[in-house]
């Protein structure tokens, strides 16, 4: 098991991405705005709701659209497209917050939904996400440091599971490290353009 993001091809990962007194003004607006509270974690979803059950993003004739990104994401969103990380400017966001205990399990984001890039922002509590390669099963730990970027491409992105632990520690390099609670806030970009908007 490594930490080296080099380990899983097409993972690239940037440590302090975000400033912590941005981190607290992005988290200050994310906990403004509403939580939904059908999953076990609390998640908000921008641009286009992600339908779990169906792994879909078509919209459900009988739910409420997702709200558009706001304002105090497109900043953000639009910095990814400078810096090179997206092609284009995200169009699908989730906010994912994960109390202790809470995790995600293992999965590749939607193929179908959404397009070469998924990258994540770290807020809150650090943690580690775990890749698992699915036929070999080789594993690396990544370390997701608050305010770090953390960006699945290739491999990554398609081949590779992500996953992050249900459990209220995760191991460091001298001793566990306990968790607090985090929120991550994801952008992709939808795969099929017509559908973006
Ligand atoms: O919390 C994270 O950093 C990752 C969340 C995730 O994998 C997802 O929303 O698909
Ligand atoms: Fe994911």
């Amino acid at each position: 098991m490594t930490h080296e993001a080099a380990a899983v091809p097409g993972l690239r990962y940037v440590a302090d991405w975000l400033a912590p007194d941005a981190c607290a003004a992005l988290l200050s607006h994310i906990d403004a705005a509403e939580w939904s509270t059908r999953l076990r974690r609390r998640v908000q979803h921008y641009g286009h709701r992600y339908d779990y059950g169906r792994r879909s993003v078509a919209a459900d004739p009988h739910g409420a659209p997702a709200p558009p990104i706001p304002e105090w994401l497109r900043e953000h969103a639009a910095r990814l497209v400078g810096e090179g990380v997206l092609d284009r400017a995200a169009d699908q966001v989730i906010i994912n917050e994960y109390q202790p205990g809470q995790g995600i399990s293992a999965h590749v984001d939607c193929v179908p939904c959404f397009g070469p890039v998924v990258a994540a922002i770290s807020l809150g509590s650090a943690c580690v996400m775990d890749f698992t390669h699915p036929e070999d099963g080789t594993k690396a730990a990544l370390p997701l440091a608050p305010g770090s970027l953390c960006a699945m491409t290739g491999p990554a992105r398609f081949t590779w599971r992500h996953a992050i632990a249900a459990r209220k520690s995760d191991p460091g390099a001298a001793a566990r490290i306990p968790r607090g609670r985090r929120v991550s806030v994801t952008f992709r970009t939808m795969a099929d353009p017509a559908a973006a908007r």
